[in-house]
């Protein structure tokens, strides 16, 4: 069974005078098959909280295992590869590549990965999505809520077992939000992924098997 895990861990920015404690003592642990919400106020310590689960920040202090393998322990080449093969971010800067339309987004993927969606599980995704007709568009001539899902298509085309994501309902009405998260809680119930959604958004409180609050870089489980 998959799984990720906090243990002790402290994120301190800059030195001296100007030394900041991001993220103080987090305890956290996630399995397969479950939807986590991590929720807080702007700049309580949520992305880098993310970041970090997903190894692209290290810890100052304390461990984050995945699968039981520190992160930290691995070689950078191992890490983009477990990223690469076991990871979905969703970012709040989408990370679309301007030049691509949005079907192409996607099979950018398949330059580094293999087993990803097949064509019809893809159909699926972005009929789901409310993206079929977007296929051959690129990202400017996209609203910012179309971004946010095409972002969230591209991650889940890797089939990764953990998703990451920030915020990927802050561009969407109530409907689409809604919608987001019972897809993602559907992969995690039925395709046993882990998945961690960083969220302002409190109306997505109740969908979630775990919830926990981020206030002032500590967290603690509602
Ligand atoms: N690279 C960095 N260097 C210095 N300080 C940083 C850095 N990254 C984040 N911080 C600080 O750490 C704190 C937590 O930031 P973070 O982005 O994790 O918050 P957040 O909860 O995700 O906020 P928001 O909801 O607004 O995105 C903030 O005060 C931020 O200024």
């Amino acid at each position: 069974m998959a799984n990720l895990i906090f243990d002790s861990v402290k994120k301190v920015f800059g030195e001296g005078s100007s030394k900041y404690v991001a993220l103080e003592n987090i305890n956290f642990k996630a399995e397969s098959g479950q939807l986590i919400l991590v929720v807080g106020p702007s700049g309580s310590g949520k992305t880098t909280f993310l970041t970090i689960a997903g190894g692209l920040q290290t810890p100052s202090e304390g461990e984050v295992t995945i699968n039981g393998k520190q992160i930290t322990s691995l070689y950078k080449k191992e890490q983009t590869k477990l990223r690469l093969e076991k990871i979905g971010f969703v970012l709040q800067s989408y990370n679309l590549v301007p030049f691509l339309t949005v079907e192409e987004q996607f099979k950018l993927a398949d330059n580094v990965k293999e087993n990803n969606l097949t064509d019809k599980e893809m159909q699926e995704l972005l009929s789901d999505l409310g993206l079929l007709d977007l296929q051959k568009k690129y990202p400017n001539e996209l609203s910012g809520g179309q971004k946010q899902r095409v972002a969230i298509a591209r991650a889940l085309y890797t089939n990764p077992d953990y998703i990451l994501a920030d915020e990927p309902t802050a561009a969407l009405d109530t409907d689409r939000s809604l919608t987001v998260i019972n897809l993602l809680k559907n992969l995690a119930h039925e395709r046993n992924k882990i998945i961690i959604v960083v969220t302002h958004d409190l109306r997505l409180k109740d969908m979630a098997d775990k919830v926990y609050q981020i206030i002032d870089g500590k967290m603690t489980q509602l």
